[in-house]
């Protein structure tokens, strides 16, 4: 079965977005590992499926599938390509969109200055809804890590679950050897996507994501998201955070108690057709 698709990306994070409303197919978790794969297939570090809502409420259903194959709960940089996809395929006129994730209801606004405002919702800090192994909220955790020892660590829920450091500087932070120990640690009992953050100033952080399901992406917005929400908790960011990651910058805004607000660009590279 033959599916159109197009290639798009959020700041170098890239995704193949499928649309299911008006075509009709099913993709086996065996056939999306083979089509992330960037030598035998199409490459990509997530699939988007954007599908019909199942609530009167909502525009679409949005689906997210990390290169591994797994279903999660929410992706910030996928969520503005959404939105630029669903626009550009005339699957709606609206410029606000309501979608339905796993998790929950994000909603996506077209600016004029072509750019997506997402609107995240509220950040999860609760343990048992993360999931993750505390009693009880605290802005930070110190674990213990086979392999690494004991750390430090903020956990928070964009959705999908992420384990928040702090390092002095991005660029030596050994994302590659932590990551993985950190990613499928049994404190996370559904693994986690792991943020190495530096902290700038109180306005701006620079941020490398080891992601659950897919390794280090050039960049991750639930995971700019959950480390500016641990970074204003741990008393070392004010609200208004500029992100800067490996593919670029987001603008992060949370004041503290509601919905955190994601600022960032969406780009369609080519469209093309997928045998499934
Ligand atoms: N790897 C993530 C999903 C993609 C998140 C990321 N690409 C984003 O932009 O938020 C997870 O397993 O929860």
């Amino acid at each position: 079965m033959w599916l159109k698709f197009s290639k798009m990306h959020g700041l170098g994070n890239d995704f193949v977005v499928v649309d299911l409303v008006t075509q009709s197919g099913f993709i086996r978790p065996e056939r999306v590992r083979e089509l992330a794969h960037r030598n035998f297939g199409i490459g990509f570090d997530q699939l988007l499926i954007v599908e019909q809502p199942s609530r009167p409420d909502v525009d679409f259903k949005y689906r997210i599938f990390n290169a591994d194959g797994s279903e999660v709960e929410n992706c910030g940089n996928g969520a503005r390509c959404f939105a630029r996809f669903v626009y550009d395929q005339h699957l709606t006129g609206k410029r606000t969109i309501r979608v339905e994730t796993a998790n929950g209801i994000i909603e996506l606004n077209l600016t004029d200055d072509n750019q997506v405002v997402v609107d995240m919702g509220k950040p999860i800090l609760i343990p048992a809804d993360i999931p993750f192994s505390a009693n009880q909220f605290a802005p930070e955790y110190s674990i213990e890590v086979d392999g690494i020892g004991a750390i430090n660590i903020g956990a928070v829920s964009m959705g999908n679950p992420h384990a928040v450091l702090r390092v002095d500087d991005v660029d030596t932070a050994p994302v590659e050897s932590w990551g993985p120990l950190l990613e499928s640690c049994p404190q996370f009992p559904r693994k986690v996507n792991v943020g190495f953050m530096q902290v700038v100033d109180e306005h701006n952080i620079r941020l490398r994501v080891f992601e659950r399901g897919s390794g280090e992406t050039l960049a991750c917005g639930t995971g700019a998201c959950a480390a500016v929400v641990s970074g204003q908790l741990r008393g070392w960011l004010k609200p208004g955070v500029t992100v800067s990651l490996p593919g670029g910058e987001l603008f992060i805004e949370w004041d503290g108690e509601n919905s955190v607000n994601m600022t960032g660009p969406a780009n369609t590279v080519f469209e093309g057709r997928v045998n499934v």
